[in-house]
C-alpha cells in the first residue's frame, strides 16, 4: 500500500483557473493546499512564447495561447476581472478596432464590406431572438438556423460573404454557426461585450499575457514554493464523498477536497482514471460540449509589406476558412520593425494544418500571401505555430455549446461527484470560452471549498452543486440563478 501525501485541497491545474481557486483558499485562511501541474510553467492556456528573432538577438515574445482582453468596462459598470489584472500589471495592449481592416479575395484587394454589415445587422437580431427564446422555454437550436431565420443564408459559393461571416462568427467561437447554439453563443457575446463592453485589447507585451496570472500566484506562494507542484502528470482521481486520493507519475496526494480545472478535451480523451466511474449525467455533460481549435501561424518576414491594417481578411473562392484572417503585428506603435504576422485557422482547418509540417503550411500560406500583395513579396525567414489539438495537456484551444444544449445539461459539467469539484473556462455558464470565465469559476469553487473547510456540519451534502440526472432540453428561466452559475444578470 502506498502511502500519500495529505493536504486539504489538491488543485488540478495551474491554469487561470486552477490559480485564482488556490488563491481564494489561500484568501480565504487555507493554506493546506497543492497546486498540480503537467507543464514545467504555470498559465495553462495562457501561453506565451519566444519567437522569431529581436534586434538585440533575441526573440520577440509573442501568444500562442489567449491573446485578447475580451470586454473591458463600461463607465461606472461592472468590470471584466481580467481588465482589472491588465491594469494592474500594466499589460501593453493595442485597441482593436475591427473597422481597421483591408479585404481581399484571389485577385488581390476587394470590397464586401456590405456582406460585414449586412451579416453583423443579422447576428444583432439573433441575439434579441436568443433571449426571447431563452425567457420563454423555448427549444434552442442551431445558430445557423437563427441566421436563416434572420434572412441570412448566403450562397456556398458566395464567398465574400462567407469569408464575413467566418471573420465575425468563427473566427471568434472556433466553430460554424451549425456547430453552435444560438442560446448560449448569444448569452457568452452578451456577457462578455454587453455585459462589459464592446473593447477588444490585444495583447502585445514584452513579458507575455501570462504575467496576470505569474503575479496573482506570486501573491500568495513565495519562492520555490513547495505547494506548487510542476511537471506532475495526473493519471487517476480516487474520490468519495468525504475525501479524494489523486495519482500523479510522482506518487499520490490525499486530500479532502479536489478542484479539476483540465479542460474539456483532456476530460473527453479519458487521460484520467476515475474511480469510481463517473456516473453517467457527468459523462454525458464531459461528452457533450466542445473544444474548439484557434491555431496561430505565427511568420517573422524580412520586411513589413502589408497595409497598415489591424487585420487583412482574405475570402478564398474554394474554401471557407482557408487562410482568412492575417494580422500584422509590425504597425507603428506595435511590434514596429519586427516583420511579424499571424494568420488564423480554426476548427477542421486547424485540424487540417497542425497535421501538416511547418512547410508545407508555409506554401499554402504564401501562396494565399502572394494572390493579395502579388509575386514579388519575400517568404518568412521564420515559421511556428502550436498544435493545439494534439497538446496533451488541452487538446483544443476553448469550449463551445453544440446547438439545442441547456443549462442544465451544461450544469451537469460543473457539478462535483462527491468531493471532486470542477472548475475551468468551460464549466463557466457565461463566460465559457473566456479568461474571466476561467475566473469566475476558479475564484467561486475556492470559496465554496474554504466555506466547506471553515463549516460546522455535513457540507458535501449540503453544499453539493445541483445536478441533473435526467434532462428535459429546456432549462426553467428561474433556474438562470446563482445556484447554477448564473452569477451576473446578463439577460436584458
Ligand atoms: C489559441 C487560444 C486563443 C485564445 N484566445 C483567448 C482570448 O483572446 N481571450 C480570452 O479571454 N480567452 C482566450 N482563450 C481562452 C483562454 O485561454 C482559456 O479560457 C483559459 O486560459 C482557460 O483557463 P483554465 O484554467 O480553465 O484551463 P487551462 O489553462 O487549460 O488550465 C488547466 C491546466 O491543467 C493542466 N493539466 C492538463 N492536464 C493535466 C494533467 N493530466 N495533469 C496535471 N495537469 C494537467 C494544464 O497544463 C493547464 O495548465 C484562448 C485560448 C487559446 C488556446
Amino acid at each position: 500500500q502506498e502511502t500519500c501525501e495529505r493536504t486539504k485541497v489538491a488543485v488540478l491545474g495551474a491554469g487561470v483557473a486552477g490559480v485564482t481557486a488556490a488563491k481564494s483558499l489561500s484568501d480565504n485562511g487555507i493554506d493546506d493546499f497543492l497546486l498540480v501541474e503537467y507543464q514545467d510553467r504555470i498559465g495553462g492556456r495562457m501561453h506565451d512564447v519566444g519567437f522569431g528573432s529581436g534586434p538585440d538577438g533575441y526573440p520577440y515574445v509573442v501568444e500562442a495561447g489567449a491573446n485578447w482582453v475580451q470586454g473591458t468596462v463600461t463607465g461606472d459598470g461592472p468590470e471584466n476581472p481580467i481588465y482589472t489584472l491588465a491594469k494592474k500589471n500594466n499589460i501593453t495592449t493595442l485597441f482593436t478596432d475591427q473597422d481597421n481592416t483591408t479585404y481581399f479575395d484571389e485577385s488581390g484587394p476587394a470590397n464586401y464590406h456590405d456582406a460585414i454589415q449586412e451579416f453583423q445587422d443579422a447576428l444583432e437580431k439573433v441575439t434579441i431572438d436568443a433571449g426571447s427564446l431563452l425567457k420563454h422555454n423555448i427549444q434552442d437550436r442551431s445558430f445557423r438556423a437563427a441566421l436563416r431565420l434572420q434572412g441570412w443564408d448566403p450562397a456556398k459559393n458566395d464567398s465574400h460573404r462567407q469569408a464575413a461571416e467566418w471573420w465575425l462568427f468563427d473566427g471568434e467561437f472556433a466553430y460554424t454557426p451549425g456547430e453552435s447554439s444560438e442560446i448560449f453563443t448569444s448569452v457568452a457575446e452578451n456577457a462578455t461585450f454587453d455585459y462589459f463592453s464592446e473593447e477588444n485589447l490585444f495583447v502585445f507585451d514584452q513579458r507575455g499575457f501570462a504575467t496576470i496570472i505569474r503575479e496573482e500566484a506570486a501573491e500568495f506562494l513565495v519562492e520555490s514554493d513547495s505547494r506548487l507542484r510542476l511537471s506532475t502528470q495526473v493519471k487517476g482521481v480516487d474520490y468519495r464523498k468525504d475525501s479524494v486520493t489523486v495519482h500523479t507519475n510522482r506518487g499520490c496526494i490525499d486530500a479532502d477536497y479536489a478542484i479539476m480545472t483540465f479542460s474539456v478535451g483532456v476530460l473527453q480523451k479519458g487521460v484520467v482514471e476515475f474511480a469510481p466511474q463517473l456516473p453517467s449525467w457527468k459523462e454525458d455533460a464531459i461528452h457533450s460540449f466542445e473544444l474548439g481549435t484557434y491555431t496561430k501561424i505565427f511568420m517573422q518576414f524580412p520586411q513589413a509589406f502589408w497595409d497598415n491594417a489591424q487585420y487583412l481578411i482574405y475570402a478564398d473562392r474554394e474554401t471557407r476558412g482557408y487562410y482568412p484572417e492575417f494580422q500584422p503585428l509590425d504597425l507603428p506603435g506595435v511590434l514596429e520593425g519586427s516583420g511579424l504576422m499571424v494568420a488564423t485557422v480554426v476548427n477542421d482547418q486547424s485540424y487540417r494544418v497542425e497535421a501538416q509540417s511547418f512547410e508545407e503550411t508555409q506554401a499554402e500560406v504564401m501562396e494565399v500571401l502572394r494572390s493579395m500583395y502579388g509575386p514579388g513579396i519575400p517568404d518568412p525567414t521564420d515559421l511556428w505555430y502550436k498544435r493545439w489539438t494534439q497538446t496533451p495537456w488541452a487538446y483544443g484551444s476553448y469550449s463551445n455549446w453544440p446547438p439545442s444544449t441547456s443549462l442544465q445539461a451544461h450544469q451537469n459539467l460543473r457539478a462535483n461527484v462527491g468531493n471532486l469539484f470542477f472548475a475551468g473556462e468551460a464549466t463557466s455558464q457565461e463566460f465559457f470560452g473566456y479568461l474571466q470565465g476561467a475566473y469566475f469559476e476558479g475564484k467561486h469553487v475556492g470559496e465554496t471549498i474554504a466555506d466547506c473547510l471553515h463549516g460546522t456540519g455535513n457540507c458535501t451534502v449540503s453544499d453539493e452543486q445541483q445536478k441533473y440526472p435526467v434532462l428535459t432540453g429546456v432549462t426553467p428561466y428561474n433556474l438562470y440563478n446563482y445556484e447554477h452559475g448564473w452569477f451576473v444578470d446578463t439577460i436584458s
